[in-house]
């Protein structure tokens, strides 16, 4: 597709599926790879605090990033961050219950929106940038290092409710009541989200992925309005500066007509698959050259066992001389034994 990444990063999997084509090896790499299941992640995060500090230290963040790097040596590093950094940035409150999740000042009219800033604030994201910096620096060459940020949709469901849950009424309630004022909350994240972006490419991500993780509470319509159409709009800003920019998409729990419209119409390089996608599907929908990433239940990992081994080779099988990125359905959970990542990676690499 691109000449850009084959010159950055010739040796990198990763980034070779991203370019449609089959890999020497299927890349791997895990959604939450740094965190809590890891000692040395609860180390550290027992030493800086509370976990947005670990997030705006560049050396904390470069730290956290690294450990999963180097005890299992995964294809790809994720920068260590969160996606509730852009509203944060963005001027709203924002704080980490222990044990609660995210809390964060709401928006929900268009005053509110009017009272945040409309770039986002450089001491905050400045750090993000140097954090991504750092870390390129002190990866292997053919590690890819992704960035990332939010999907509009997915960003805007916490700020207006203030925090996740329950299906993300109140946001669908305002997209449906007040479609004006959520159109300019979206607009606003787009810009902001374009920017964010391109600044990690050229602070030295190699890719990026866009986390949509509520995509599957939208009814047809409203995806095509508020997943597809932001996500497009995206793309199209960072590419107009990082010609042939990698992106992944992952809308978690769209519907096979949903991610085929996504896939096709927002022109990313690859999706990422929720375990209850039927994968066959996606990809006779989508071409063996289309990058697939990936779909084994994280509660496979915590399983262990024969539920892992047969997960991981029914997965393989099925995208077997395809663009394929290994990876879970959704984030590793804390409670996942690290033996069972070591037993993953060793069959997905001796496959
Ligand atoms: C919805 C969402 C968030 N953050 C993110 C998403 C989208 C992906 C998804 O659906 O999981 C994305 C995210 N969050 C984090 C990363 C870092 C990179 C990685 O390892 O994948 C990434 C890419 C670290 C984190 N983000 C968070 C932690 C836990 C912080 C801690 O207590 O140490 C980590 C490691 C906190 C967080 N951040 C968020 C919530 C709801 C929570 C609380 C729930 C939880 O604790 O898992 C918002």
């Amino acid at each position: 597709m691109n000449g850009v990444v084959e010159e950055c990063l010739p040796d990198s999997p990763l980034l070779q599926a991203l370019n449609g084509r089959v890999p020497a090896r299927v890349p791997i790499w895990m959604m939450r790879q740094a965190g809590r299941y890891l000692p040395e992640y609860r180390a550290l995060r027992e030493k800086a605090g509370d976990f947005l500090s670990l997030c705006y230290n560049p050396d904390f963040a470069t730290e956290v990033t690294l450990q999963p790097i180097r005890r299992f040596g995964f294809d790809a590093a994720i920068l260590f961050s969160d996606i509730l950094v852009v509203p944060h940035a963005l001027g709203c409150d924002l704080r980490f219950e222990q044990g609660e999740g995210p809390r964060l000042s709401t928006v929900t009219s268009l005053a509110d929106l009017d009272g945040l800033r409309s770039q986002l604030d450089p001491d905050k994201v400045g750090r993000v940038y140097e954090a991504v910096a750092k870390i390129r620096a002190s990866l292997p060459r053919e590690t890819a290092l992704l960035g990332f940020c939010g999907a509009p949709w997915t960003v805007a469901t916490y700020m207006v409710a203030g925090r996740g849950g329950d299906e993300q009424v109140p946001a669908r309630r305002a997209a449906y009541r007040d479609p004006v004022f959520f159109a300019a909350l979206i607009d606003r994240l787009v810009e902001a989200s374009a920017t964010y972006l391109i600044a990690q490419f050229r602070a030295g991500a190699d890719a990026v992925q866009i986390f949509d993780s509520w995509s599957g509470v939208l009814d047809p319509e409203e995806f095509r309005r508020w997943v597809v159409s932001p996500i497009r709009r995206i793309v199209s800003a960072v590419r107009a500066e990082i010609p042939g920019a990698p992106i992944i998409a992952f809308p978690k729990g769209a519907t096979l007509s949903g991610l085929t419209e996504l896939a096709f119409a927002t022109g990313v390089n690859g999706i990422g698959l929720d375990w209850t996608a039927d994968r066959r599907n996606v990809r006779a929908a989508l071409g063996a050259r289309f990058a697939l990433q990936g779909n084994l239940d994280p509660l496979r990992l915590i399983a262990g066992g024969r539920a892992l081994d047969e997960g991981i080779d029914a997965l393989m099988a099925d995208f077997r001389g395809a663009a394929h990125i290994f990876n879970l359905g959704h984030g590793i959970r804390p409670e996942t034994p690290i033996a069972h990542v070591e037993q993953m990676l060793k069959r997905v690499r001796g496959f």
